[in-house]
């Protein structure tokens, strides 16, 4: 008997649908995969910002982590808001007992309106805890600043950067360009332990409408490894489906709309020369 790949998110909520837990399972069910999910936080949050941030107890999340991990064969999962160290720790704790593999960690630090995800003293347990056990880690620019203490300003720092991030145990690193100065290309910068890297380059486009890019992005790459693809190849849909989801606007909200996860399957995407993605390796 076949079966569906099945995932694990373990993240945030967002009352405003288009980031953490939300943005996961509909890009997971968007690319054909089964959806789980261990919520770290709820938030209190729509396209204007974050209003407050209600964590869950250790307890809490150590219970849902074994209520998943004694019933389901997770072939991928993803980590995104985690707040603090003590929900860092347990999520490391029960990813090596249960032996979870192709773990993409996005190491989420502030929402777009400024709001703390994660506790600044938190930067640390991330890096001694997380990333060792990380298949792949999809820092945007200043999380990877704040992970390696090196500004990124040219596509020099931001190897320097990747190859800190590696240095720290990570499997493999995507530095992704939604906060860099091209106002040409959204540019995803790929380095793996064994050498190789590559650039994942699409046409940056004009819009608010930008809540969740990030979760998306992650959440793309884990359905793909969980279907057993890899991971260039996995990273290179992901930037597909965020392209498509940003070129295809909902228009929701009045603030920093959510994108649109359904866009990609709907294929309207494969016409449009504002789609395409480039890779120079
Ligand atoms: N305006 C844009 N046009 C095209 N691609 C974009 C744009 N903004 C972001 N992206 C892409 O979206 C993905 C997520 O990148 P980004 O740097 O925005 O992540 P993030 O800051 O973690 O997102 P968030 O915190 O909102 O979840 C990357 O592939 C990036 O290149
Ligand atoms: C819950 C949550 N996770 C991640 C982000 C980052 O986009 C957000 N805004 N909210």
């Amino acid at each position: 008997m076949k079966k569906t790949p099945q995932t694990l998110t373990i993240a945030g909520s967002d009352s405003g649908g288009g980031a953490g837990i939300q943005a996961d399972l509909k890009t997971f069910q968007e690319l054909g995969v089964y959806g789980t999910s261990v919520i770290t936080a709820v938030t209190a949050q729509n396209t204007t910002g974050v209003n407050a941030i209600y964590p869950m107890s250790v307890q809490a999340i150590q219970t849902q982590l074994e209520a998943v991990g004694d019933d389901f064969d997770i072939s991928a999962l993803k980590t995104g808001m985690l707040f603090n160290p003590e929900i860092i720790q347990e999520t490391a704790k029960a990813i090596q007992q249960y032996g979870w593999k192709n773990l993409v960690v996005d190491p989420v630090m502030i929402a777009k309106g400024g709001a703390n995800l994660l506790q600044p003293e938190a930067v640390e347990a991330l890096k001694t805890h997380l990333l060792p056990l990380a298949f792949l880690v999809t820092p945007n620019i200043p999380e990877a600043e704040a992970l390696t203490g090196i500004s990124i300003t040219d596509v020099f720092s931001r190897r320097r950067a990747a190859e800190r991030v590696l240095s720290l145990g990570a499997q493999a690193v995507v530095i992704k360009g939604g906060h860099g100065t091209d106002p040409e290309y959204a540019e995803d910068y790929f380095l793996h332990l064994n050498g190789e890297s590559a650039v994942f380059r699409a046409a940056r486009i004009a819009t608010n409408q930008t809540h969740g890019t990030g979760c998306t992005f992650a959440a793309a790459v884990t359905a793909q490894l969980a279907k057993g693809r890899e991971l260039k190849e996995a990273i290179l849909t992901a930037k597909e489906f965020i392209q498509a989801a940003l070129s295809d606007p909902l228009n929701i909200g009045k603030g920093h709309g959510p994108t649109n996860h359904g866009a990609y399957q709907m294929r309207r995407h494969e016409k449009t020369e504002v789609n395409k993605i480039e890779v120079f390796q």
